[in-house]
């Protein structure tokens, strides 16, 4: 990415809370239509990071810029019109509401779309996550697979340029999980979404991801190809252990 501006920029950024350093000067970047895994063990800050980008916590010192813009510290509410979204790893839809709802809601809210323009987009998205069929259902007679496409969906309703995916394919079997990788694949190409990706399942992001972050106690500790990563003796020895050498072959 020489002399180009990247779609986002971590500049040295901390965040304290209380005795633990969640994160320790945290630099990286993601490029346009660039997939990056975020991996780390438990309480290596990868949700923190998250939140610092989407606003949610302001990080004690360092910037992050967003399409060349500065947008540390700003609301969460403009930071997602800026066009980043993220998904929970709890999915958390409007259980009152019904599936085309869910979509509609965050459609008009985050681009000002009026209700018919909002639905018409609503029903492409769904769509495009394979749940068309299902735009009348009820939060509650979804599967596990239904709930975390709808996560998505949810998240690419406000028209996203980067999408922060928070562990999406938890809980799902091989077959599904394949499936809904398939689907972030197409997302990713045919909308041009940049992505960046915390998840445990390292075998399907081997194939996916064009970089891999690894933190560690709040510290970045590798940034590369899943082949480099894996062959930093820092990162085998803080985290990556046997496991994920027989994950990734
Ligand atoms: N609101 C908070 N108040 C106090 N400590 C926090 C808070 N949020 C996170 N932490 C601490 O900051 C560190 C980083 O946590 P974080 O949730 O970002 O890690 P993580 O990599 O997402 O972990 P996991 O894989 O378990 O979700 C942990 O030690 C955690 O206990």
């Amino acid at each position: 990415m020489s002399g180009e501006v990247p779609l986002l920029r971590l500049l040295d950024v901390s965040k304290r809370f209380g005795g633990v350093l969640a994160l320790r000067d945290v630099s990286m970047d993601v490029g346009e239509g660039e997939l990056v895994a975020l991996i780390g063990p438990n309480g290596a800050g990868k949700s923190t990071l998250f939140k610092v980008i989407c606003g949610v916590i302001k990080p004690d010192s360092g910037r992050i810029y967003f399409m060349g813009r500065d947008i540390t510290g700003l609301p969460p509410e403009r930071i997602c019109r800026m066009g980043i979204a993220r998904t929970h790893q709890v999915p958390r839809p409007f259980v009152g509401m019904s599936v085309l709802e869910n979509v509609l809601v965050p459609a008009s809210h985050a681009r000002g779309l009026d209700m018919r323009r909002a639905e018409d987009l609503a029903r492409d998205i769904l769509r495009a996550v394979g749940l068309g069929g299902k735009a009348d259902a009820s939060i509650g007679s979804l599967t596990l697979y239904e709930r975390r496409m709808l996560e998505i969906a949810r998240a690419l309703a406000a028209d996203p340029r980067l999408l922060l995916l928070d562990e999406p394919f938890a809980g799902l079997n091989p077959e599904e999980a394949e499936e809904a990788l398939e689907l972030v694949r197409k997302l990713k190409v045919e909308r041009r979404i940049s992505i960046i990706w915390v998840e445990h399942v390292m075998g399907l992001l081997r194939r996916t991801a064009d970089r891999v972050v690894v933190l560690n106690q709040g510290e970045k500790i590798a940034d590369g190809t899943f082949r480099e990563v894996v062959h930093s003796a820092q990162v085998i020895t803080a985290y990556l252990g046997e496991k994920i050498l027989d994950d990734i072959g």
